[in-house]
């Protein structure tokens, strides 16, 4: 079977959504790139998660092309794309619509960072983006979902803030493998439900001090992480 990696990295990372409790219905969808093939595959729109296989997930080229499936490729199949084609250093993308992450993208909220849990994955507060324009949502509405992120992201490394919640929307989240994007987009939602009850507790309560936030952050990521196991 050709694409074979991809199909099954991008099967079993979309059945992790329901099974993590980050989507209900068929609120969500994940995608993984083959760099040197040109490619990704991602999940098609509207399927049961009861009723994916490997076979069913859609190739897509970097075009917007269908390469192979015989089955209408996801709905934010041009997101993806459009954040697979700007952010070179990833290898997949997650969307989910987890409760309460959502909850801070509909009120156009970033999550701030408040404790070492979310400094474990980012640098920051996560961001949230603009609100999409009239124009912007009849025309293109998928793929200017993706232009709004990377507006957001301008001067952001998208390593050090691994996701975004969009406005009125929902969480995105990606990473160098799409199994990290769903990590992260497990983290995301722990991080919101832990910074909304924070905020209910302490409702004047600042950001983690800058030191705890370096500790935590870079002890798991760049060249002076000596967190878990090297990687391979
Ligand atoms: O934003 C939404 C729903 O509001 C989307 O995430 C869709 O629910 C995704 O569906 P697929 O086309 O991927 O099945």
């Amino acid at each position: 079977m050709m694409y074979k990696d991809i199909r099954e990295q991008v099967y079993e990372a979309n059945l992790a959504l329901p099974r993590q409790g980050l989507i209900n219905l068929t609120f969500g969808n994940a995608s993984a790139a083959d760099r040197d093939k040109g490619v990704f595959a991602i999940k098609p729109s509207g399927v049961d998660y009861d009723d994916l296989t490997p076979e069913s997930m859609v190739i897509v080229d970097f075009e917007g092309k269908i390469v192979e499936g015989n089955l209408r490729p996801s709905s934010d199949t041009p997101t993806h794309r459009c954040l697979l084609l700007a952010f070179e250093e990833i290898g997949g993308v997650v969307h989910t619509h987890s409760t309460r992450a959502t909850a801070f993208a509909q009120a156009g909220k970033p999550i701030p960072n408040f404790g070492t849990t979310h400094a474990d994955y980012f640098y920051g507060e996560i961001p949230v983006t603009r609100k999409m324009t009239p124009e912007e949502i009849s025309g293109g509405y998928e793929w200017e979902t993706g232009n709004v992120i990377l507006e957001r992201f301008s001067g952001l490394n998208p390593l050090d803030f691994p996701g975004v919640l969009v406005n009125r929307h929902a969480p995105f989240t990606w990473g160098k493998t799409v199994a990290k994007a769903v990590e992260v987009a497990v983290a995301v939602e722990c991080i919101a439900h832990m910074a909304w009850m924070s905020m209910q507790l302490n409702p004047g309560l600042q950001a983690i001090e800058r030191e705890l936030l370096d500790k935590h952050f870079l002890r798991k990521h760049g060249a002076t992480a000596y967190y878990g196991q090297p990687e391979e």
